[in-house]
């Protein structure tokens, strides 16, 4: 009898009780080695990992807990670490962690993929995107990650990770993150802003010397990093866990629907860098398990989605209200690929003097990404979709091994579609949130691994997820908003790919016509005639944020209004009145660089 992934995986991890009913294994769990080491009670088993460098090093953190100023410069912080300094010089503490640590560059699940992604990477793709930043004394960027000085250990991750040359977010990103300074950065989907975060925040914990954690049973993170969703958080742990390999720094992720008694075990066993969905850290919180007291860098990936009116009181609760350093004392990241200037504005209450990166117009696609848009009445939509998806299996979409990721409005819908899709011969699998946990990473690996090819999901799969054989996205149901089409077709075209997009569209779509058009305009893309039509008949307008004029958006503290209301942000009046007459132009006042790369 064939086996399910989940079954496979519970054996692997409980050889010899095979007889008993197959346990719940969460992600962050599965590929450990088959005998543990003994749970080490309270902290100390972060201390054994190395956080026993006992307080210095960081001014101000213990004792008179937020006075302090947080140099624009890390060395600030790092005491003196450089290359095989700080936490990598030491042969005791880290070390010892480092030694029953799983490797992670072998957990790959290949099957029936066998080609690695990162070689056939077409980064010419990214050469000629513009990029722009604002504020005060922006860091230059670099060109290779021999420029970075990230430390030996993680270098040696990035080549393990046959990562060949920074993206450009990374090229901008890392140097900024490195210097201290806060940022608010807009990058296009799949153009590698995980790294962007990781890398910095890992180095900056390798070389700081921080206070022992001052209570036991108490988790006490160095860094923070949010996101939407549970797939999301696992992933960026995944990824965190390659980028600090052999580092000493440890990772643990907390997320709902998964038991949080192993999640609790792990943070015991000691934690520098929490990844974390914000229902479960709230959870967390209140049972006084984590605490936020150490934090020195807090980074929201998909930063827009956290700070939208579904998250955000979660966001302020555990920014503002627990016992988080504050904006300048902490270090602040925020991560998207769309960032409409009301959250912007609402974001820069969880930053300090910060550095604001665009690259790419804030909110567009790749134009790796091909976009078509089909009239499709409702009644037709199933038929159109299994027409499309005949053609793809005749001729092929970029591959036989294509994945199609197809979006649609409801969670009954999803279950719907999936149903129907598998009586008429298409293996699909489905992602939503009323399946449950299992469920839900059950659908996504049969889907990535390539066993189901077809997966039908909602808004859920819509952010961050990196699915890298995905060829083809179908909005069978459009978004209402255009930033979430945005991230819905970025599951494709990710990392120098090529991609297709297809999206239904009828009446009842009329009111993302013209920021679709548009959107579709910017990136290159053929607008059929009666799109511009329904374009040209509607306004912005319902859940679009864009608002009207230009299209797409930038650094909210260059509007004229935020200029004319507020202080100056860059403490100079003629940066002040350089924003508010010069609008996108004045890339020659100070505070503001602009470079098209
Ligand atoms: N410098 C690099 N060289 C090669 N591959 C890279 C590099 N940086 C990132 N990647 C790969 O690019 C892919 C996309 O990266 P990532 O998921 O971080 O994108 P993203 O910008 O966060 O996308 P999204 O906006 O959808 O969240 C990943 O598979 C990652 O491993």
């Amino acid at each position: 009898m064939a086996m399910s992934w989940a079954d496979s995986v519970s054996a692997a991890e409980n050889p010899a009780g095979a007889a008993s009913k197959s346990a719940y294994v969460p992600p962050h769990l599965r590929n450990r080695p088959s005998i543990e080491p003994p749970a080490q009670a309270s902290y100390a088993g972060a201390a054994a990992l190395g956080n026993d460098h006992s307080g210095y090093g960081v001014p101000n953190v213990v004792g008179s807990r937020w006075s302090g100023q947080r140099t624009e410069n890390r060395s600030g912080y790092v005491g003196g670490g450089g290359r095989g300094g700080g936490w990598n010089g030491g042969r005791g503490g880290w070390d010892r962690g480092r030694e029953r640590e799983v490797n992670p560059f072998t957990e790959e699940d290949s099957e029936p993929f066998s080609e690695q992604e990162s070689s056939g990477i077409n980064f010419d793709a990214y050469e000629d995107i513009p990029v722009e930043t604002s504020g005060d004394n922006v860091p230059p960027p670099v060109n290779t990650f021999a420029d970075i000085d990230l430390g030996e250990a993680v270098n040696e991750n990035i080549r393990r990770c046959k990562y060949v040359k920074p993206t450009p977010v990374q090229r901008h990103a890392i140097p900024i993150s490195l210097a201290g300074r806060d940022l608010m950065a807009c990058a296009q989907t799949g153009s590698g802003k995980t790294a962007a975060f990781c890398f910095p925040i890992i180095s900056g914990i390798m070389r700081g010397h921080f206070p022992r954690p001052p209570r036991p049973r108490v988790a006490f993170p160095l860094a923070l990093i949010l996101s939407p969703t549970r797939e999301l958080s696992c992933q960026i742990h995944d990824e965190a866990k390659k980028f600090s390999y052999q580092t000493g720094v440890r990772v643990v992720v907390a997320y709902g629907g998964a038991p949080i008694n192993q999640q609790l075990r792990e943070l015991e066993r000691g934690v520098h860098i929490l990844v974390a969905t914000p229902g479960r850290l709230v959870d967390l919180l209140e049972r006084a398990r984590v605490s936020l007291q150490m934090i020195r860098y807090l980074a929201l990936d998909e930063a827009d989605r956290m700070l939208d009116m579904g998250f955000e009181p979660q966001i302020r609760k555990i920014v503002q209200q627990m016992d988080m350093p504050p904006p300048g004392v902490r270090q602040t990241m925020l991560f998207s690929a769309t960032f409409p200037k009301e959250i912007q504005r609402l974001a820069s209450d969880f930053l300090s003097s910060y550095i604001f990166l665009a690259v790419g117009r804030v909110g567009s696609s790749t134009d790796l990404i091909v976009q078509r848009v089909e009239y499709v009445q409702e009644t037709d939509k199933r038929s159109h979709l299994m027409d499309l998806l005949h053609a793809q299996r005749e001729n092929g979409v970029h591959g036989k091994q294509a994945l199609t990721l197809v979006f649609v409005e409801t969670k009954k819908g999803a279950d719907s579609l999936e149903h129907w899709l598998c009586m008429n011969g298409f293996p699909a699998t489905a992602i939503h949130g009323d399946r449950t946990q299992q469920e839900r990473e059950y659908a996504l690996r049969s889907f990535k691994t390539g066993h189901t090819p077809i997966m039908v999901a909602t808004d859920v799969a819509a952010r961050g997820l990196d699915i890298p054989h995905v060829a083809h996205v179908v909005n069978f149901d459009l978004p209402n908003d255009i930033d979430d089409y945005v991230h819905r077709i970025g599951r494709t075209g990710r990392a120098g790919k090529s991609g297709l997009a297809t999206a239904f569209f009828n009446e009842n779509n009329s009111s993302l016509a013209r920021s679709l058009s548009d959107l579709m305009t910017e990136a290159n893309q053929e607008v059929p005639a009666w799109l511009s039509r329904f374009a040209a008949r509607s306004n912005y307008g319902g859940k679009n944020r864009r608002g009207g004029g230009r299209f797409g958006g930038r650094d909210f503290r260059r509007d004229s209004s935020y200029n004319r209301g507020a202080a100056d942000y860059y403490g100079g009046a003629n940066m002040s009145s350089g924003y508010a007459s010069g609008g996108y132009s004045s890339h020659g006042a100070a505070g503001v660089t602009s470079a098209w790369d």
